[in-house]
């Protein structure tokens, strides 16, 4: 993934300079340069690149830096801010309540995944207990109701749209409407992208939304387009009343950088990005904890949303207790399996990890890597209660690894493998003991810990790292091969 790659480079530059033994001005000029390269390659506008240089320089002033401060924080510090201005557009978006429902337009050309993305954001509402539907206001493109019939079908969400109708102001209304009747708490409205003419796709817009009165409309455009972001999220909030933005195809395209901060300067926030063609390819877009990760440095919070995404309420103290005891045994890292799975594409669960990298997984490994856990939970579905209950690796002798290899219909070297990755892990959340884990709400002990090994940068975040085990090893164990 393109952002990744962004995110390691920047990372390395600040490591680069935290491993110098003197921080002088020509470190800090190595470190900015490197920095800029990075944004310029993301296609990030020269200007707001330069801007963020000045900035920095002006926020670290060496000669000024008395001793006794820690220049290293000081500049990581700047350099997190800086890069949360970039992309901050200043002012939060519309939030639909759970329960009360509201109506939601997505507007965007055609191909920017619009029709994907409407369904996405009712599959993420829909996991988090709303009650979503869809409506098919496109009547331009032939297949646009199949296709979102497709989908909502897929995701059990229900839909509604016309063959026959060809005014797409009324399937918007009759729509609605129905669903309202229905008690959906989320009416998502998918309008057309294409039209002869641009104006007349902007008239269109304007009358969906005049008849269907949304809390919110949602611009979607593709990463692609760069830079150019800015003219295309300015002219459709010139037609209707653009609440937020989600930007899609952010998988693939270098140019992600420059349309996040393209939009940001529109002062139009983003509220998702859409990472992949599948369903939960589709992340949350959050300035600080976006930064965060895209450095390397973990987000909690989102991490903790995805485990109460997943675990039921009434097994999370439960979870969190086995987490923090340090006693892992396989049943454990079976449980823990399937709550992976359940949780999404395991490189963006990662990533919210403190000094794991979604680069350290590359994309193309994420199937091998499904694969790979569901591999080993049918060879520990081969075991006996006493061995998955155990924690003592060394009851695991030949002949019941021969038996688990026959009984799962995989080899032996695979057995030998799967129990070689749990010895891993159990080292590493040996290492995890007595570590306080957040309840919902409540980011403050280990959270705060962690905001204060973000900002106290590579250091602190090196030294967690070494008492948790390295990442890397932990994605060995999940980044694909056999
Ligand atoms: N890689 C990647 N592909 C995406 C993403 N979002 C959508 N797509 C793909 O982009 C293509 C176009 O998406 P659609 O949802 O059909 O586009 P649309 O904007 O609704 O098009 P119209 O309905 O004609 O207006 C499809 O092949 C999608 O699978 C994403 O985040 N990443």
């Amino acid at each position: 993934m393109v952002l990744a790659q962004l995110g390691g480079s920047i990372s390395r530059a600040l490591q680069q300079m935290s491993n110098a033994t003197v921080i002088d001005e020509k470190v800090l000029k190595e470190c900015l340069n490197e920095i800029t390269r990075a944004l310029i390659q993301a296609d990030v506008q020269f200007k707001l690149v330069c801007d963020m240089q000045t900035n920095i320089k002006k926020i670290v002033n060496l000669e000024d830096l008395a001793a006794g401060h820690n220049k290293r924080k000081i500049i990581q510090q700047a350099v997190f801010n800086e890069l949360c201005k970039i992309l901050d557009a200043g002012k939060p978006s519309f939030t639909p309540k759970k329960g009360k429902p509201s109506v939601v337009m997505f507007v965007g050309l055609q191909g920017s995944g619009k029709t994907t993305t409407c369904t996405k954001y009712a599959y993420y509402h829909q996991k988090k207990g709303w009650k979503p539907a869809l409506v098919c206001a496109d009547t331009f493109r032939a297949g646009a109701f199949d296709q979102l019939k497709q989908n909502a079908t897929k995701a059990k969400i229900p839909f509604y749209g016309s063959y026959m109708e060809s005014d797409p102001v009324k399937i918007a209304v009759d729509g609605v409407e129905r669903f309202k009747k229905e008690n959906c708490d989320l009416i998502i409205v998918d309008t057309s992208g294409r039209h002869k003419q641009e104006a007349a796709l902007f008239e269109e817009m304007r009358q969906v939304s005049e008849a269907t009165k949304p809390d919110l409309v949602i611009f979607v455009m593709d990463s692609s387009i760069g830079q150019a972001a800015f003219d295309q999220a300015q002219a459709f909030k010139q037609s209707v009343a653009v609440g937020a933005v989600i930007v899609t195809k952010m998988d693939g395209h270098a140019k992600g950088g420059g349309a996040l901060s393209a939009v940001a300067a529109t002062k139009s926030p983003v509220i998702f990005i859409g990472t992949g063609e599948h369903m939960d390819e589709f992340e949350v877009f959050d300035v600080k904890p976006f930064v965060s990760r895209l450095l390397g440095m973990g987000d909690w919070s989102g991490f903790m949303d995805k485990i109460h995404e997943v675990v039921p309420m009434d097994q999370q103290p439960e979870l969190l207790q086995k987490l923090s005891e340090g006693n892992f045994t396989l049943r454990i890292m079976y449980e823990q399996f399937q709550h992976i799975l359940k949780m999404g594409p395991i490189s963006q669960v990662f990533s919210m990890l403190p000094g794991f990298s979604a680069e350290l997984m590359p994309k193309g490994r994420e199937k091998e890597s499904q694969a790979k856990i569901k591999r080993y939970m049918t060879m520990m579905d081969s075991m006996t209660n006493e061995e998955l209950d155990s924690s003592h690796p060394k009851i695991m002798n030949e002949s019941r690894i021969m038996r688990i290899a026959r009984g799962s219909g995989r080899q032996v070297r695979e057995v030998m493998e799967m129990f070689e990755g749990y010895k891993r892990l159990a080292k590493i959340r040996s290492k995890m003991k007595g570590l306080k884990f957040p309840k919902k709400g409540d980011m403050s002990a280990l959270s705060r810990n962690m905001n204060a090994q973000q900002i106290g940068g590579m250091g602190g975040l090196q030294s967690l790292m070494k008492q948790m085990g390295s990442a890397k090893d932990m994605m060995g164990m999940f980044g694909g091969g056999n």
